[in-house]
């Protein structure tokens, strides 16, 4: 996928508000692309792009070569916002994509199949019949991740899905996330407002500037694979990534409108 000088400006009344300015980027097939950036710097504006739900000012997305003038069906999105459906169960909510589109198509086996694996996968094992109401915050993240696996779509877009957790069920998620991923040759774009979580899981780091965002910084993760969460921080090395990024991240600030 590749971000041809994308800009978004959005209309609020006689209000313009400048989004995301000239972004040249490209997301390799296979990485994990982490974009770091302050608040409102248009990082899910970003994602909303290359999920194909906005059409941008100027520039294009190029997905696969081509531009993206439509919902692009190959990408799953976990949103900020919890959206699992409150009328359906886990197990259904996770369901859901494999009943749409082509996937219909899939035996009705295999389609339980799956969803059984990315329930244990995720650990909700003992809750697939639970309504979302049911489930604790971070529960109902995993059953989010779970179904956006489900149909294990080429390119996974991640809107800060660990942010509003506490620090230790967001280590547990961070090492589920790479022990689902490492090995699948699938793509993963990760929005986080925290550099350690950049750092511990990407190939690459995008730093974006303040509003409108732009592409201030690329840096390369070089740290093996597979990682382990728990221990990459006290890694050879990942203190000057921290160092490095944190100085691009907060020259944005000090420049921009604070985080
Ligand atoms: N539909 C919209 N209408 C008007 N303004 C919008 C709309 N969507 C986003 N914006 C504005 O565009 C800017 C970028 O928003 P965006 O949500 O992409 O930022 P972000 O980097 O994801 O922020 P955060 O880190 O706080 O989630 C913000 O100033 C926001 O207010």
């Amino acid at each position: 996928m590749e971000y041809r000088d994308l800009s978004k400006v959005f209309f609020k009344g006689n209000q313009q508000i400048y989004a995301l300015a000239h972004v040249q980027a490209e997301v390799r097939d296979g990485e994990l692309l982490a974009i770091v950036g302050p608040s409102g710097c248009g990082k899910s504006t970003l994602l909303n792009l290359s999920a194909g739900l906005m059409v941008p000012g100027t520039g294009e997305v190029l997905y696969r070569g081509r531009p993206l003038t439509d919902v692009n069906t190959q990408v799953s999105y976990v949103t900020q916002k919890d959206n699992l459906l409150p009328w359906r169960t886990v197990e259904d909510n996770i369901a859901l994509p494999l009943e749409l589109g082509d996937r219909a198509r899939l035996p009705k086996d295999e389609r339980r199949a799956r969803v059984t694996r990315y329930i244990e996968l995720v650990g909700l094992g003992g809750f697939e019949k639970h309504y979302p109401s049911e489930l604790s915050g971070g529960m109902r993240k995993r059953a989010q991740l779970a179904r956006s696996l489900v149909y294990e779509p080429e390119v996974l877009l991640m809107d800060e899905p660990f942010g509003a957790l506490d620090a230790q069920l967001k280590l547990v998620l961070q090492a589920q996330l790479l022990r689902m991923w490492e090995g699948t040759g699938r793509t993963l774009v990760f929005v986080t407002h925290d550099l350690v979580e950049a750092i511990a899981l990407a190939d690459r780091v995008i730093v974006m500037s303040s509003r409108p965002g732009r592409i201030r910084a690329v840096e390369h993760i070089e740290l093996p694979r597979p990682r382990d969460v728990f221990t990459v921080r006290f890694a050879p090395g990942f203190g000057d990534y921290f160092e490095r990024l944190w100085s691009a991240l907060r020259e944005t600030i000090d420049h921009g409108q604070g985080v």
